[in-house]
């Protein structure tokens, strides 16, 4: 694996925990430098494990991004948790996220219990996050505290997802945390596909209700982008391309006027919605790719 002179590359899989709203998804995104995950001032919004890949010349870390841990109250909060609970078992390193503006409490300490229990080999590295928002003094001594509560051999890393800083540090912290090993994707990935993939199923099976035979094998549909609305944090952006072999299929996705393409968007977004567990704008074009199909090359920008 290793090049000589060089440090042997490692990969490996990161979750983030902590409570709710401690910025786990902002972090994630700060990481992966490619807003992905779906973050809110309301907690316990992620409601579906997303990954994010930092990719670095000495590393690649595939972050996992759970749900906030939390005592189950209902079934899906049940559900939740075993969720998490698998996450925990299967990754390299976990990163306990506390904020730095934030007393360590009951909940914190009940999280550290159930790690230790769920995953006792797992390591443990303590992120303090949201250190823009108190003094260097204050910082010190919450940083004492997560050590004492972790213990000495954990390291605890502070971290500002929102103003960057400390970010490489933890990426270092989270590298050396993870074994030698080769990329596990590649390099140009940055996210999981099966968001993205399940997206652009939903707006195809939309834009081919009510249609004939012929379509179906002419339409690909490529979610282009996702990107948050500038200020906001619960709703996305969302643009998709529906690619189509003839100008006269164009004609029949787009129907009269546009409402046909409208009214696929309005029917997917609901579904999108679902899946993501926010808000979406859907920008949704329609592209002619002649002969795609009988194109290798067109085929793999499509995904096929
Ligand atoms: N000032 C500051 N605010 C932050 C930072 N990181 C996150 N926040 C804010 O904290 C809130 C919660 O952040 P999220 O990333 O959604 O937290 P989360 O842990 O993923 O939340 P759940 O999905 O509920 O588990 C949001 O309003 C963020 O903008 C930071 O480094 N500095």
């Amino acid at each position: 694996m290793s090049t000589p002179g060089q440090p042997p590359h490692r990969s490996g899989f990161v979750a983030f925990v902590g409570r709710p709203n401690t910025g786990k998804s902002t972090l994630t995104n700060a990481l992966v430098g490619q807003k992905v995950a779906i973050t809110s001032s309301r907690p316990q919004t992620t409601r579906h494990t997303i990954r994010g890949i930092v990719h670095r010349p000495h590393a690649q870390l595939v972050l996992v991004d759970t749900p906030g841990l939390h005592r189950p109250r209902t079934l899906l909060g049940q559900r939740l948790n075993d969720l998490v609970k698998d996450t925990y078992s299967e990754v390299d390193v976990i990163g306990l996220c506390i904020p730095a503006d934030e007393k360590i409490g009951p909940g914190d300490r009940w999280i550290l219990e159930q790690l230790r229990v769920v995953a006792p080999s797992t390591r443990v590295i303590g992120v303090v996050t949201k250190i823009d928002k108190l003094s260097k003094a204050r910082l010190m001594e919450q940083l004492l505290a997560v050590s004492a509560l972790l213990g000495p051999e954990n390291d605890v890393v502070p971290v500002s997802a929102v103003k960057g800083q400390q970010v490489e540090v933890l990426v270092d912290v989270l590298s050396k945390a993870v074994p030698e090993g080769p990329m596990l994707y590649p390099a140009d990935e940055h996210t999981d596909e099966n968001d993205t993939h399940m997206m652009a199923e939903l707006i195809r099976e939309a834009a081919l209700e009510g249609l004939g035979d012929e379509l179906p094998h002419s339409l690909a549909v490529v979610i282009e982008e996702i990107t948050p609305r500038d200020g906001r944090d619960d709703f996305l952006d969302v643009h998709g391309v529906l690619y189509v072999e003839r100008p006269s299929q164009k004609s029949i996705v787009i129907g009269k006027g546009g409402e046909r393409l409208k009214d696929v968007g309005t029917r997917s977004r609901a579904g999108i919605e679902a899946l993501l567990g926010t808000r979406v704008f859907l920008n949704l074009h329609v592209k002619v790719a002649k002969d795609w199909q009988r194109d290798p090359k067109q085929m793999g920008r499509l995904g096929f």
